[in-house]
């Protein structure tokens, strides 16, 4: 059975780079993002009940339409909770599935900017967090998410767990603040998941 890294990280700490670095070390990375979203737009049960929450709307043309459903879940924390519920559960059976497929690895990893709160840790045996500065952070969205307002990124940045809270969970930090390299903190993950 391979080790399972859990890469978690609030949105613009790097998490992405993380796992480009991870994949180039020969490590599959499972993108919670890129499979939920898959799930969302292929899963009957997930579309019945998002159009059940939402109206026919969410999806235009058979295609989730990701403006409705994020301006909905991110206004309210309960909205959050509400289409976390219908998807989550669903995207942790398919993370499940795919580590199995994966068994031949030594080591696999998921990247969610939300694995701690979607109830992911019991599915990892390593918690490992990117962190950068929070001015950082939206310097970065600022450049990365130009079509979205900073009140669009606040907004996501607050229905995440707070950085503190989230330090104190994880079990390895990797700072990616343009200061420490990044590398030998990842080569140093995949090291101490092995051990
Ligand atoms: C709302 C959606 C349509 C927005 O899509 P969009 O392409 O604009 O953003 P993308 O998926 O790339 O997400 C960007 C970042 O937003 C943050 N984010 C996304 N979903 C959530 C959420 N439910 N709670 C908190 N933050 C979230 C994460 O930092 C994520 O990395 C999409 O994020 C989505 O379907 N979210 C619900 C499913 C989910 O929880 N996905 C997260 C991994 S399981
Ligand atoms: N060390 C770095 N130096 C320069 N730019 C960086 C660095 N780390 C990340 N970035 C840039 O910052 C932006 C945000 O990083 P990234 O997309 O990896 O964040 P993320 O944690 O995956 O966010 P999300 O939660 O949205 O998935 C990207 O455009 C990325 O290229």
């Amino acid at each position: 059975m391979a080790i399972k890294i859990g890469l978690t990280g609030g949105i613009g700490s790097g998490k992405s780079v993380v796992s480009h670095l991870l994949k180039t070390m020969g490590i599959p990375v499972y993108i919670a993002d890129d499979e939920s979203k898959r799930i969302t737009s292929t899963d009957s049960l997930i579309k019945q009940q998002l159009i059940n929450l939402l109206g026919q709307g969410v999806y235009i043309n058979g295609v989730l339409n990701k403006n409705l459903l994020a301006a909905y879940i991110f206004s309210d924390a309960e909205h959050a909770k509400i289409v976390n519920e219908i998807i989550h559960p669903r995207v942790k059976e398919d993370f499940v599935k795919w580590v199995d497929k994966n068994s031949k690895y030594p080591v696999v990893a998921i990247e969610s900017a939300i694995l701690i709160e979607a109830g992911f840790t019991d599915e990892v045996d390593i918690v490992a967090m990117v962190y950068a500065p929070m001015d950082l952070r939206l310097q970065r969205l600022a450049l990365r998410d130009s079509s979205s307002s900073k009140e669009q990124i606040l907004k996501r940045i607050q229905s995440q767990m707070d950085d503190e809270k989230k330090k104190a969970l994880a079990d390895i930090i990797i700072v990616n603040d343009e200061q420490i390299p990044v590398i030998p903190q990842v080569v140093e993950l995949v090291k101490s998941s092995q051990q």
